[in-house]
């Protein structure tokens, strides 16, 4: 049955209240998100094209979350260390088939404990990933345990009561995505109202994943009961990230591919996803200041001090109005 009090990001918008900072500057972006502090709301997606491991590392030397991803897997053993060599946390990815068992027994062999592992599967209310996460607090009872990815509040509940610390909303609002035109399932076109839902019935955090075209989307998700947003198209085409530089009629690109594309997979295959061409868009800290700059913006537009204030404000839903009528 088709809902009609559905929105996604371009429809809304967030209502200012009375500013009590002198400065954007003392607007607090950090969020705590298991047992560490990040400066900012957002991670860059576990895409073979978004992050690696070096950029991995630094972002976690500086104190921004990552998430690593899981398209080398005989890597991720020696990534833990390595991170771990680096002073930092270690934040990796997997998957549920029957080798992500093995390798989890083995870390525990190793006395290998990342501090975080992310459960990536497209279709995230199955019992595979329930048994992984189950899996996962047996074995590694000190890791945060991200699940996902799910669309509905009755997936939440599920994932949160098999032991997840976060789940992880957006079933095929990706740039990179086809999901929805493959399968006729998805969050595209409604995933700000999905993250919504899921977060009334939350009792544990909630990520944001997929369909951020803006900064002030970020804003948004926060504003609607998400805790952390996981971005891949918007951390694409850095100098920092993976992959070669294409030049193409005087102008510079990245490739951003999907994890379900056959790009990824090596065949075409249940193919869920498609690549793209990137601007390049110079060095990632860059980006992030920006976020950092238009988030704090946000936060005294809200009438507050810090990220949770963004909670508190009112929206309206106004379709088709967030770029003014100019899309070039
Ligand atoms: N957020 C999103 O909207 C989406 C994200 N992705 C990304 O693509 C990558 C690949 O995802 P995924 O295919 O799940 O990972 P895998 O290819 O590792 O598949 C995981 C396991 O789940 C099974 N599986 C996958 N999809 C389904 C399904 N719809 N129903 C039942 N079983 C299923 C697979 O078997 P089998 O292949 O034999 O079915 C396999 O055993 C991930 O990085 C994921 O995040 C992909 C699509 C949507
Ligand atoms: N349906 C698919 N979704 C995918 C695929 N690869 C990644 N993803 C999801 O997209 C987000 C990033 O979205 P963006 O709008 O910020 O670009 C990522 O975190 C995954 O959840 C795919 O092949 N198919």
């Amino acid at each position: 049955m088709p809902e009609s009090n559905l929105f996604d990001y371009e429809d809304i918008q967030l209502i200012p209240k009375k500013c009590i900072l002198k400065s954007r500057h003392e607007a607090d972006t950090s969020i705590t998100f298991g047992p560490h502090t990040f400066k900012l709301p957002v991670m860059p997606a576990n895409m073979q094209t978004v992050i690696n491991e070096q950029l991995a590392i630094e972002l976690g030397q500086a104190d921004y979350f990552y998430v690593m991803h899981r398209f080398e897997p005989e890597t991720r053993a020696q990534f833990i260390k390595d991170a771990h060599a680096a002073n930092t946390f270690a934040s990796i990815s997997v998957g549920v088939k029957d080798a992500e068992y093995d390798f989890i027994d083995q870390l525990v062999a190793d006395n290998l404990v990342p501090e975080y592992v992310t459960i990536d599967i497209a279709h995230g209310y199955s019992d595979t990933v329930i048994d992984m996460i189950k899996y996962l607090k047996s074995k590694l009872p000190d890791t945060f345990v991200i699940a996902g990815n799910v669309a509905t509040p009755d997936a939440v509940t599920a994932l949160e009561e098999a032991g997840a610390d976060a789940t992880k909303v957006g079933v095929g609002p990706g740039m990179a995505c086809i999901t929805k035109l493959k399968t006729g399932f998805g969050t595209g076109g409604w995933q700000l109202a999905a993250i919504q839902q899921c977060a009334e019935v939350a009792t544990k955090l909630i990520v944001a994943d997929g369909g951020i075209r803006y900064n002030g989307d970020i804003a948004k998700s926060i504003a609607f009961g998400a805790d952390m947003v996981m971005i891949g198209s918007l951390f694409a085409g850095h100098e920092e990230g993976p992959g070669d530089v294409i030049e193409m009629d005087g102008a510079k690109y990245k490739t951003y591919f999907g994890s379900a594309s056959q790009f990824q997979k090596g065949e075409y295959r249940n193919v869920e996803g498609k690549k793209l061409l990137v601007p390049l868009r110079g060095s990632i800290y860059s980006t992030l200041r920006e976020m950092q700059e238009d988030l704090q913006s946000a936060i005294s537009y809200a009438g507050g001090r810090d990220l949770h204030d963004l909670t508190k404000v009112d929206s309206v839903i106004v379709r088709n109005t967030i770029t003014n009528g100019d899309n070039r």
